[in-house]
């Protein structure tokens, strides 16, 4: 297998406020994203997804693990110290609107990836024409977009910048329904076009299904199981993601599968015992109550490894 361009291992998050319990968003979670792949990452609110992507970004710390970013470390808040694994990472964030500058001008905003990146001969106004977007609204300001051309500009700076790794956390959940699936499918296209990976992060699995190669389910800190999206669809296997695609809502609105996911994720400072999905399980059994399926691609004692005959 060639080197992927991220590489996520066993990586421990932990959020610590004085006087409460650690919180550990990200508990032991695995992750790979090669060059010009989507990755959709999904999972419940809550089960750790952004502080995923914000470690990866270099914007928190990580306990424990690795996470490598064109084969390079990234260090705990190495954006700040130009860390050279985090000049080619770009993140579009949920909100357009707080990520942007209110006072400045569009264009000037994206110039400032564009200088990041050392590219002289591209415009801003080149990159607003990529993301679909009129030359001339580079002397806009923020306020005068719609939400979905605002996430466009958004995704605009961040490619003025050039990145080998492009994540997206949450990006089409502020948008109009009609915007959600144009803006996913332009970073995905953009993101592909130019080579570089996509971390693709949303609640949304219909459109993760759209446009992501491979899905990573998240629960409760760890991947619990990882797939190429046609295949995940096609056979879910943990029961967490059959959950998951269960309570897609079809059409008429009505869920496609009656099942629906019972209760809500657990407290990540004081997760279940055994496997951290037991609680929910419709299918649980002994072993899963007392031992954690520490393996992949599915983590579930119903999808346990053969032992090799060594062992
Ligand atoms: N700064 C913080 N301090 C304490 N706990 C935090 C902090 N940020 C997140 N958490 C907790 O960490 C866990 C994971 O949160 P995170 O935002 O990473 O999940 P998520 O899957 O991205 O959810 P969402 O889609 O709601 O953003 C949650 O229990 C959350 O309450």
């Amino acid at each position: 297998m060639t080197t992927p361009l991220l590489s996520v291992e066993d990586l421990v998050v932990e959020h610590r406020t004085p006087g409460r319990p650690v919180v550990r968003a990200v508990a032991g979670a695995s992750l790979h994203v090669a060059a010009g792949e989507v990755v959709g990452l999904v999972g419940e609110s809550g089960c750790g997804k952004s502080t995923l992507a914000r470690a990866v970004c270099g914007l928190h710390g990580a306990a424990s693990g690795r996470i490598r970013v064109g084969g390079r470390p990234v260090t705990p808040l190495g954006l700040r110290r130009r860390d050279p694994a985090l000049t080619g990472v770009q993140m579009v964030f949920q909100d357009p609107y707080s990520s942007l500058n209110p006072r400045r001008r569009v264009g000037a905003q994206i110039a400032d990836g564009l200088r990041t990146a050392g590219d002289t001969a591209a415009s801003p106004a080149d990159l607003l024409e990529r993301v679909g977007l009129p030359r001339d609204f580079a002397g806009r300001y923020p306020h005068e977009f719609s939400g979905g051309q605002r996430q466009r500009v958004a995704i605009a700076r961040a490619l003025a910048a050039r990145p080998s790794l492009l994540i997206g956390d949450e990006p089409i959940s502020a948008l109009d329904a009609s915007a959600q699936a144009q803006v996913a499918r332009l970073m995905r296209d953009l993101a592909v076009e130019s080579g570089a990976g996509l971390l693709f992060i949303s609640h949304d699995l219909s459109v993760v299904r759209l446009i992501a190669d491979r899905i990573a389910v998240m629960y409760l800190g760890k991947v619990v199981e990882t797939g190429p999206t046609a295949e995940v669809w096609a056979d879910p296997r943990h029961p967490y993601t059959r959950a998951l695609l269960a309570a897609i809502p079809s059409p008429d609105g009505a869920g496609v599968l009656p099942a629906e996911l019972p209760g809500d994720v657990p407290d990540p400072a004081d997760p279940p015992a055994g496997c951290r999905f037991h609680p929910r399980c419709p299918l649980a059994m002994d072993v899963c109550r007392e031992k954690e399926p520490d393996f992949g691609p599915v983590a579930c004692w119903l999808h346990a490894p053969e032992p090799s005959p060594a062992s």
